[in-house]
């Protein structure tokens, strides 16, 4: 179980995470949803005490995070899968953690194996990592304490179809066991594979909440709901540049003017 309460963050006089509540409850993947820069990645730092609120506070398993002993035997977060050390190999790195979380030194090799990294890779250094490979490696080192709850920024950015398949199966596998996950993507098709829940963040503040079932029935699919209620935050519908469905629409390239 993850709780947020209230979650405010500034930075200076800018509010970038504006009064959020949510509940993720075990047993069920909570899609976390929002145009860039609407508070998704601040939001989990600072349920991961890594960012410290305004006001607000979260709990991960009824305690703050700052308060679990030996979090990472609690909880699995990937954050950014490319804050390893460059000059690691994958395996260096697990073995470390394994070693800080007084894990068994063959847990490294239960969670290469889980997360699909060869021997070969694994042996590498991970400045040689692809971006799919560094994602696969965040994960091993997620679910390398056997944690009840994961928190995962962006997990399937880089992977490639097989890869995000296969990681929609073991998040399947993980919350059907008992587990929490709370994930972010900007993959909407990907989420509404997976998503038992969804929280869609806008501007710093929650714009919606609830099953994905309840949320996708009444809208016509996450799609649909997603640009209707991000529109208004300027980055919802037309991305970050100028070039929206207006601009090159119908009807300034559409058939009846090329016909003419
Ligand atoms: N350390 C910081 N100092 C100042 N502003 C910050 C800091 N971290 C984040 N922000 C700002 O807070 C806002 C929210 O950023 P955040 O990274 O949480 O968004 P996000 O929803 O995760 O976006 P994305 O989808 O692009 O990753 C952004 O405007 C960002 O510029």
């Amino acid at each position: 179980m993850i709780q947020a309460e209230h979650l405010t963050k500034r930075y200076r006089s800018r509010l970038v995470v504006d009064d959020v509540s949510f509940v993720c409850r075990p047993g069920r993947v909570t899609g976390f949803l929002g145009p860039n820069g609407a508070g998704k990645s601040t939001t989990m730092r600072m349920l991961c005490a890594l960012t410290t609120p305004n006001s607000g506070r979260s709990l991960v398993l009824q305690h703050p995070f700052r308060e679990l002993r030996n979090p990472g035997r609690h909880v699995g977060v990937l954050l950014d899968a490319s804050a390893q050390h460059g000059g690691r190999t994958g395996r260096e790195i697990l073995a470390l953690s394994a070693c800080l979380m007084s894990l068994p030194a063959a847990r490294v090799q239960r969670v290469v194996d889980v997360v699909g990294l060869t021997a070969r890779e694994a042996d590498a250094r991970t400045r040689t990592y692809s971006l799919g490979m560094r994602q696969r490696l965040g994960l091993a080192h997620a679910l390398l304490g056997e944690p009840q709850v994961l928190i995962l920024d962006e997990p399937v950015n880089g992977l490639d179809p097989a890869g995000i398949r296969w990681m929609r199966g073991l998040l399947r596998s993980f919350a059907d066991a008992g587990g929490t996950v709370l994930l972010s993507s900007h993959l909407l098709h990907e989420v509404e594979a997976i998503a038992d829940d969804l929280i869609i963040i806008g501007g710093g503040r929650i714009l919606a909440q609830g099953s994905a079932a309840e949320l996708t029935s009444t809208s016509g699919g996450l799609e649909e709901l997603f640009f209707d209620l991000t529109a208004q935050h300027g980055r919802g519908q037309h991305g970050r540049g100028q070039y929206g469905r207006e601009q090159f629409g119908r009807e300034q390239f559409g058939r009846e003017e090329v016909a003419s």
